[in-house]
């Protein structure tokens, strides 16, 4: 079978035009387009009161930070703090600034007059008004710290150092600005695309747009294949031969908790058995991070790539940015570093200008050797390991620019948009990708707004775009729908849920070949490793409280603002559905569930405001949240309210298969469903399917409203 070719260049193209409405839409969404330098005293209030700000601080101190950057700290400004500590030290008000975000420091008074040529410079340069922008490496009630320097890496520059000057002295507040790299990075990545000439496609990205066929693996190149870990159980060992021997192209299917990141360690060590080299990326910080965490006690040279304030604690041992100050290599970059940071020191004793000027002009030579030296080691340090960790956009960096390897592999593929794929994949000879396209695919804003496509650049000229091409199509899915499931191999044996829990999913999206492990299969709230009581709830996997009938309406929004929410599918509630969750929570945790062990989710914001109002205070531990945050988790119980229950059977997005499943795929021992069977019934097969399905193997439970009330 010869699949329809795609243009490359008209792809790439299209995914330009995609990814800037995705971008505008994230912007105006966002309320950080708000960052102008200077702002009133109450906006910045209210900017700290929704978490995007934090005011009140001062520099109290600077020091070069890992990869040469300066990191300042900010302390509160004693004049105006308004809370001590128990040491009697001014405190920082409460505010949402988290290590990893990007922050743009910013003098209360607004940015220093520039006068002439310097003015005309900055003039229409967006990014240079207000000051130095930086990453947030360490929060405590004390202070903050920030590393400057450029969001997606690279050394500090003439610039930052200056602006850094500026700072000392200054009542400064901070604001959290977009970051952007990702987008940087797809864009450039789909420009360079968009250009390319047939000789410049590799084979992979041939077989990726249909020029091509795969081509047939080769069982035999691998040589034996002898199983490092003993518990691969069969479906997990046929996906690592089958990628050992794929020549281009592996998708590994991992439906919930069948142990992808399990096979996918396994994979890594007999390609490095192999001698090959091997990129591993994922969309997020979390996923990289969760490998690195799993590869590294298997003393397997490894260097994750990325920002250390974004790392978790536990790899940053492994970071290249730590590496190229702990290692032998790291010598040569040390002695360039304290002389910097004697010469930063010294600026601030200096009066004269002259003299000033000098010591700038010493740095800029000492941070041009500083980057030689840097880069060499770096680039010594990348070659040495054989697996080479980081995010999609990561592997856009300088740090591998002249990086080859063997092997690219994609972890939660199947939520990362196509183009942040490509970032790794463009001189990629063959490609791993693990995922689940059942699952939900990356967020994407702009597809709420599909009907208003007059962006931003109406009036350039249209350009034609590729039929069928949206963002929330994943490279993983489209790879299936070209070349069919020859090229992907599934794990089925899965070791999270209830056989009763695992049951409708299997069957009905995963073909019926789901198997629940023996460990798993029968495990019951009551049989947790603490006191507990055996009761109706914690004996029984599945319950479902039907509210049908009609006492149990969803809220209809007819403000403005509840149609505005509508439009992003936020603003549905159910009030009295609630209180049955409420009951149920209740009853759990009476029977001994302790509360850290359930969590309950719902796919509606509204919804979720409600239950988090009846139930935070209560019970600190339970976790709240929406099911598309939930992706990816897991809890001994889980609860979920559905929400809809309307006359005119109306399910919106409970229509999302993808959805659903998530939401019933998070449990190990015990699924409670609340919603209208009514309602639901009647939105599609697949949710008539489901509520036959729970009228039959759920303990089936009809609420009384009027006991609720
Ligand atoms: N062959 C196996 N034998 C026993 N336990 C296993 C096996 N494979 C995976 N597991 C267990 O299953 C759980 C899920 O595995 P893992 O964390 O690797 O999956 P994942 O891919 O990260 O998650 P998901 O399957 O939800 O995508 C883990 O607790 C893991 O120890």
């Amino acid at each position: 079978m010869s699949p329809d070719p795609i243009s490359i260049p008209l792809f790439a193209e299209t995914q330009l035009q995609l990814l800037l409405q995705e971008h505008e839409a994230e912007v105006s969404s966002s309320s950080l387009a708000t960052t102008a330098a200077s702002v009133s005293p109450s906006t910045r209030r209210t900017l700290q009161a929704t978490g995007y700000a934090l005011t009140g601080l001062i520099l109290s101190q600077c020091r070069t930070g890992l990869g040469g950057r300066v990191v300042g700290e900010f302390a509160p400004d004693p004049a105006i703090a308004s809370t001590e500590s128990a040491d009697g030290q001014p405190r920082l008000g409460s505010h949402g600034i988290r290590v990893g975000d990007v922050v743009r420091v910013n003098d209360v008074a607004g940015p220093a007059k520039k006068v002439g040529k310097e003015k005309e410079k900055e003039k229409g340069k967006d990014s240079v008004k207000g000051g130095p922008e930086g990453v947030v490496t360490r929060v405590n009630d004390k202070g903050i710290w920030i590393a400057f320097g450029q969001q997606g890496g690279g050394t500090r520059s003439k610039e930052d150092d200056e602006a850094i000057e500026e700072l000392w002295g200054k009542k400064l507040w901070c604001i959290k600005l977009a970051n952007d790299v990702t987008y940087r990075r797809m864009r450039q990545t789909m420009e360079k695309m968009a250009k390319f000439i047939e000789t410049d496609h590799s084979h992979f990205m041939r077989v990726a747009f249909g020029h091509t066929t795969p081509l047939q693996p080769d069982y035999d190149s691998p040589g034996p294949i002898e199983f490092l870990d003993p518990t691969l159980n069969d479906s997990q060992k046929d996906a690592i031969r089958f990628a050992l021997a794929s020549k281009d192209i592996a998708l590994i299917h991992g439906p919930p908790g069948t142990g992808k990141t399990h096979t996918l360690i396994e994979l890594i060590l007999q390609f490095v058995q192999r001698k090959k080299r091997i990129l591993v990326c994922g969309p997020s910080n979390v996923s990289v991070d969760n490998i690195v965490e799993r590869l590294a006690p298997k003393k397997v040279p490894v260097v994750r790539i990325g920002h250390p304030a974004r790392l978790l604690p536990s790899v940053l041992e492994h970071s290249l940015e730590v590496l190229t100050q702990t290692s032998d290599a790291a010598s040569i970059v040390k002695d360039v570093r304290k002389e910097m940071d004697e010469k930063q020191a010294s600026i601030r004793k200096t009066k004269s200008g002259r003299e000033r000027r000098a010591i700038y002009d010493d740095l800029k030579h000492l941070r041009k050797e500083f980057r030689e030296r840097e880069s060499k080691c770096v680039d010594d340090l990348v070659r040495e390991s054989s697996v080479v960790l980081a995010t999609l956009h990561g592997a856009g960096g300088h740090q591998l620019k002249n990086q080859k390897f063997d092997v690219v592999i994609i972890d939660e593929a199947s939520q990362a948009l196509e183009a942040q794929c490509w970032i790794s994949l463009l001189s990629a000879d063959k490609v791993v990708l693990a995922g689940d396209h059942l699952q939900l695919p990356p967020t994407v804003k702009s597809s709420n707004q599909k009907s208003k496509t007059s962006n931003a650049k109406s009036d350039a000229p249209p350009k034609e775009l590729l039929k069928g091409l949206s963002l929330e199509r994943t490279l993983f899915d489209r790879l299936l729908a070209l070349h069919g499931p020859d090229i992907k191999r599934m794990l089925t044996t899965q070791y999270r849920m209830h056989e009763k829990i695992m049951r409708f999913p299997s069957v009905e999206l995963y073909e019926s070949k789901l198997i629940a492990a023996d460990s798993v299969k029968e495990r019951l709230l009551a049989d947790l490793p603490y006191e507990l009581e055996g009761t109706d709830d914690t004996q029984e996997p599945l319950v479902f409280w039907d509210t049908q009938g009609g006492d149990f309406p969803e809220k209809a929004e007819d403000d403005d603002i509840g149609k505005k929410e509508a439009l992003l599918g936020e603003s549905k509630s159910n009030e009295m559905e609630a209180l049955v969750v409420a009951r149920h929570v209740d009853n759990l945790v009476d029977a001994g569930v302790r509360p850290e062990s359930i969590a309950v989710i719902t796919p509606y914001n509204g919804q979720l405001a409600l239950l988090s109002h009846m139930l935070r205070e209560k019970y600190p531990g339970l976790e709240l949240g929406s099911v598309d945050g939930f992706q990816g988790r897991e809890k001994e119980a889980v609860v979920v309210s559905l929400v809809r229950s309307n006359d005119k059977h109306e399910v919106g997005f409970l229509g999302e298969k993808r959805r659903l499943n998530v939401a019933m795929t998070r449990p190990k021992r015990h699924l409670c469903i609340c919603g209208d069977s009514d309602t639901i019934s009647r939105g599609s097969p697949f949710l008539k399917h489901w509520m036959d399905y729970l009228e039959e193997n759920a303990d089936l439970r009809y609420p009384d409203a009027g006991d609720l009330l």
